[in-house]
């Protein structure tokens, strides 16, 4: 009787705190109200955007939620991420740039994803890391690297798909594995060593990244159930968390040491970057990478690459074959740039050219992003527009509804890669005249995405494979499924893929109308 008394005692003084709390909190918002324990998991549970769509209107342009008793702050409007994406250039200090560059919560440290960038919450370490990976991400070599490798792979899909008339397929699944056969290729590189099946690496990609979501929105109640129970179960399962990957790069340290030269991948790089095998591209003042140190940040690049590039082709195919137009415009472009031949590699130098590919990829990014929100928890205190905040505060950058939004965009609900190209080619203009912050399909400042010229490349690059040999078209009319799982992850996207047939004529609004495809 005494402990249920006590037990009772204890609630009520924790539910009166708690309440207390949430009613003298500094800068209320709207938002669902919260419980004690489980906060809005009820209203919102791990899809904050399904509730903002619901229940909030237009003006409304910053929101709270409660992930268990941790208070989430929503900004949607480019006006309250000045501060968050000032880049380091902007930045007079680095310690006032450092507190807005955590996402890290204590519970990572039990998963053992600390070491990476992702969720590094030890400034100087993530920069150690961020140094390696940014060196080799955005190298023109590995981006060249990574063309001729992945044009190597879709040209054996190509030769399965040219012996058939019409092939149906899930698009969803089929992109998440080419995108496991380029990612490994290009990341620790052929073979497999002792990777389990592409198709295992793919479903691994995506349990990992919906992990982050996971870990950052459920009540820690249940992360810690889930952590007792299942945790151990995910791990054994896991390729990026089981030591596989581990393993591997052991392997590949061994022979590097005793002689074989370094191949063109990721892992190579980062096992010599700073080595004594390695002159070229010193980082100042930096030790090699340990065994610990590259496997997280592997892990993190592999499923980060997998994830968020083959749900943004998702959604650039379907609003292609939605808009009869738009796919006129590619292919004309396609054409002009590449002529008639659909066997040829696509070079650097002529992507570039690519001016109406690289418009339609930079509105799929904006009109669909794939990574719709990003986390930041701020160091010390700081304002954002009229509001001050203290050390600790989460901010969960609504990102999609930034670029969504009628104040920056005319008529943002519009598919339109026209807002990404000038009067000369075109196009409206529109995206030269963004406010700062207003285009953030790759989040900003300081920790920004350092994989983001590699996925516009891969995207254009995509683009043009598929356009200029294959009609697509969706089995069926309904809208893209997705849900959202850290990345928004496209599932059952069934289209019909044909080879074009020579000689039709398919550009005659564009100019090309006596060519021959
Ligand atoms: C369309 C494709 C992609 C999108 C939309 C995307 C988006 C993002 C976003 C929004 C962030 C958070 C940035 C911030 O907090 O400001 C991020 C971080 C990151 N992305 Fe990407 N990304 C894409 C492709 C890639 C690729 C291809 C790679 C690797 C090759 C990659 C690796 C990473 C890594 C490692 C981070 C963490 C950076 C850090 O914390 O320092 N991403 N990405």
């Amino acid at each position: 009787m005494e402990i249920i008394t006590s037990v009772g005692i204890i609630l009520f003084l924790y539910f009166t705190y708690y309440y207390y709390s949430y009613f003298t909190r500094p800068n209320p918002l709207p938002g669902p109200f919260p419980l004690p324990f489980i906060g809005t998991l009820l209203q919102i549970g791990l899809e904050p955007h399904k509730w903002a769509e619901k229940n909030l209107n237009d003006s409304i342009d910053i929101w709270e939620f409660y992930a268990g008793p941790i208070r989430v702050i929503v900004p949607c409007d480019a006006k309250y991420v000045d501060k968050i994406y000032l880049s380091y250039n902007e930045s007079k200090s680095l310690s006032k740039e450092a507190m807005f560059s955590k996402r890290g919560v204590a519970i990572y440290d039990e998963v053992g994803i600390q070491n990476g960038v992702v969720f590094n919450n030890d400034f100087h370490k993530w920069k150690r890391s961020r140094q390696f990976i940014t060196k080799v991400l955005m190298s023109k070599k590995h981006h060249i690297e990574f063309l001729n490798s992945s044009q190597k792979i879709f040209k054996e899909y190509e030769k399965q798909w040219d012996k058939n008339d019409i092939i149906t397929l899930d698009f969803s699944k089929w992109i998440s594995l080419y995108k496991a056969k380029v990612t490994i290729a290009t990341v620790i590189g052929q073979p497999l060593y002792n990777l389990p099946s592409f198709d295992s690496i793919s479903r691994a990609a995506s349990e990992y990244v919906a992990m982050f979501a996971f870990l950052v929105f459920a009540p820690k109640i249940i992360i810690s159930i889930f952590m007792f129970f299942g945790f151990n179960t995910i791990k054994k399962e896991s390729v990026f968390l089981n030591g596989t990957i581990r393993s591997i790069i052991q392997k590949r340290r061994d022979k590097i040491m005793s002689g074989s030269t370094p191949n063109f991948n990721l892992l190579d790089l980062l096992l010599i970057t700073n080595s004594s095998s390695n002159s070229e591209g010193y980082i100042e003042g930096e030790q090699p990478m340990n065994d610990e140190e590259i496997e997280t940040n592997l892990a993190e690049i592999i499923a980060a690459s997998i994830e968020t590039t083959g749900n943004a082709f998702c959604f650039l195919v379907y609003n292609v074959a939605k808009n009869p137009l738009n796919h006129e415009k590619l292919c004309a472009e396609i054409f002009k740039i590449f002529g008639s031949d659909t066997n040829s590699m696509v070079t650097y130098e002529t992507l570039e050219k690519c001016h109406y590919v690289d418009a339609l990829v930079k509105e799929t990014l904006r009109n669909s992003n794939p990574v719709p929100y990003n986390l930041r928890v701020l160091d010390g205190d700081d304002s954002t527009d009229k509001f001050h905040w203290s050390p600790g505060t989460w901010f969960l950058i609504d990102n999609q509804r930034i670029m969504n939004n009628p104040k920056y965009w005319n008529e943002p609900m519009k598919f339109n890669p026209g807002r990404f190209l000038s009067e000369e080619h075109g196009g409206t203009n529109e995206f030269s005249n963004m406010c700062k912050n207003g285009y953030v399909p790759f989040g900003g400042g300081l920790i920004i995405c350092p994989g983001r010229n590699i996925a516009i490349i891969e995207l254009k690059l995509l683009a043009i494979l598929f356009f200029r040999k294959y009609n697509i078209e969706l089995v069926n009319n309904e809208s893209i499924k997705y849900v959202y799982r850290t990345a928004n992850q496209v599932h059952d996207f069934m289209i019909k893929i044909s080879q074009k047939k020579k000689n039709n004529i398919v550009y005659n609004s564009f100019g090309f109308k006596d060519q021959p495809y």
